[in-house]
């Protein structure tokens, strides 16, 4: 059996085509979609992600303003800088690149975005009620996952998803989204014992880790959906994910490539959100 390749790139392409022609209907009503990106440093990774996203927002006709700050600013001077932005009418998400460095706490600086304007879906008041299952910007990452499993037609309700993965961006979030849809949810982490146990129980497997090659072809059951988000840098220059994706491949029914899987979805269900946002101001202003 050779998986189907779900090409992220490709549902990237059509989600975006049709995000374009919200954003010219924003327009045309008066409203031009604005995002803040907040680059602090110069961590090169997070340089080039910051340049995917501006260059998406672009694409598709969003306003998109970088603010560069070097990685010697205060914590005070940061969040002084969010408060700008929050009372800033032309811009409707605000999205600050992590890592931050050391002296700033990142919770600190989240929770002074404004939540309406939280296109990354981290603020807690976002993750509270994301979880309570009310209206709230989803995270980008999980979302763009749930998008992809969604665009295969198969039903996800009684299905049991292993999450590998507990971070607060993706790991944690991405396990609540599945169990909204009905799914059995297990987490799995680095304190987790017989991993290949626990997922070759899984119909979807999901990958959050940051370690190349930490699932071979003995971790997965014939025909399940496996998503692999992570993203490695190898010496030689090439990304990789946490799959071992030609093993994999043999006998998953479903995979994600590294590049051009998860990713670029990340990035679309970012642009998806500040178009949300930016519909959202329009109908606040005309409750005013
Ligand atoms: N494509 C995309 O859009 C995105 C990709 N990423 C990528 O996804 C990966 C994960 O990111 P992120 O969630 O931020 O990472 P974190 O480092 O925050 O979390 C990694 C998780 O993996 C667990 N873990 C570590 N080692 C093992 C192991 N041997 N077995 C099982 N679990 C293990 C950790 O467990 P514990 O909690 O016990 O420490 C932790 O929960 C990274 O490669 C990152 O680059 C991230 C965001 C977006
Ligand atoms: N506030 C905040 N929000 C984030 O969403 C956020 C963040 N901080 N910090 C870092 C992680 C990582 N992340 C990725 C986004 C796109 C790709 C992506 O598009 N990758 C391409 C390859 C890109 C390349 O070639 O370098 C792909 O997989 O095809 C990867 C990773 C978002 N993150």
């Amino acid at each position: 059996m050779t998986a189907q390749i779900i090409s992220g790139t490709e549902l990237a392409k059509e989600k975006r085509a049709q995000l374009a022609k919200e954003v010219q209907q924003l327009k045309n009503a008066g409203i031009e979609p604005g995002l803040a990106v907040v680059l602090v440093g110069d961590n090169p990774a997070s340089r080039s992600y910051v340049k995917a996203k501006q260059k998406a927002c672009e694409e598709i006709g969003i306003r998109s303003v970088l603010l560069e700050f070097p990685d010697t600013i205060t914590e005070p001077f940061l969040l002084e800088q969010i408060e700008r932005l929050n009372e800033d009418d032309s811009i409707h998400g605000i999205l600050v690149q992590l890592p931050l460095p050391r002296q700033i706490n990142e919770l600190n600086v989240i929770e002074k975005i404004a939540p309406e304007k939280d296109v990354d879906g981290f603020h807690p008041l976002n993750i509270g009620r994301m979880i309570a299952g009310q209206k709230a910007f989803l995270p980008c990452t999980p979302y763009g996952i749930l998008y992809m499993v969604q665009s295969l037609g198969v039903e996800i309700a009684g299905k049991h998803v292993v999450v590998i993965g507990r971070s607060n961006i993706v790991g944690k979030p991405v396990g609540q989204l599945f169990l909204k849809e009905n799914a059995t949810v297990t987490y799995c982490h680095s304190k987790t014992k017989n991993l290949a146990e626990m997922t070759r129980q899984a119909d979807i497997l999901i990958v959050a880790v940051g370690k190349p090659n930490l699932i071979g072809a003995e971790h997965v059951k014939k025909g399940a959906i496996v998503i692999d988000v992570g993203v490695n840098r190898l010496e030689n220059g090439k990304l990789c994910g946490d799959v071992n994706f030609d093993e994999v491949k043999e006998v998953a029914g479903y995979l994600t490539p590294v590049p051009k899987g998860v990713g670029p979805m990340t990035i679309t269900m970012l642009l998806h959100n500040t178009v949300q946002a930016a519909r959202e101001s329009r109908r606040e202003k005309a409750h005013q």
